[in-house]
């Protein structure tokens, strides 16, 4: 079999790499590392119409699926409002969903990023 060569990786892509572990190191119970499944979330699949977790935006990124910060932003986004539609607002998932989203926002805000250009280039 044809190993498979290391691919060079964009430096878009090792900017998200950073900014995804940053984002998923503010999740330690680790409650948006994998696809919530309706067993764990029973009707899950019918209330979200797209869902999305981190190991999604990792594979996407290893995919070179993104071709701007923007499209992971957005990715990010829908992770946390999809925790702040399916889930009550008293439960965990709403509370910890709500407390990333702000903190993701801040940390990949342009004045956080700009002295990063610099090193990830
Ligand atoms: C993110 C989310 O909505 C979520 C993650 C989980 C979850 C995540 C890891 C282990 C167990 N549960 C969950 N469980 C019930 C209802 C909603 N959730």
């Amino acid at each position: 079999c044809v190993l498979r060569q290391r691919q060079e990786r964009s430096a878009l892509q090792r900017l998200l790499e950073y900014l995804l572990k940053a984002l998923e190191k503010k999740d330690p119970k680790q409650l948006f590392a994998w696809p919530v499944t309706d067993h764990i979330a029973p009707g899950y699949s019918s209330i979200i119409s797209i869902p999305m977790d981190f190991s999604t935006m990792k594979q996407r990124i290893d995919n070179g699926v993104y071709s701007s910060l923007s499209q992971f932003t957005d990715d990010f986004k829908l992770l946390c409002n999809n925790a702040m539609v399916y889930n009550q607002p008293h439960t965990i998932y709403y509370k910890a969903a709500k407390k990333l989203l702000h903190t993701g926002v801040k940390m990949m805000s342009p004045d956080k990023l700009r002295p990063l250009r610099s090193v990830l280039t």
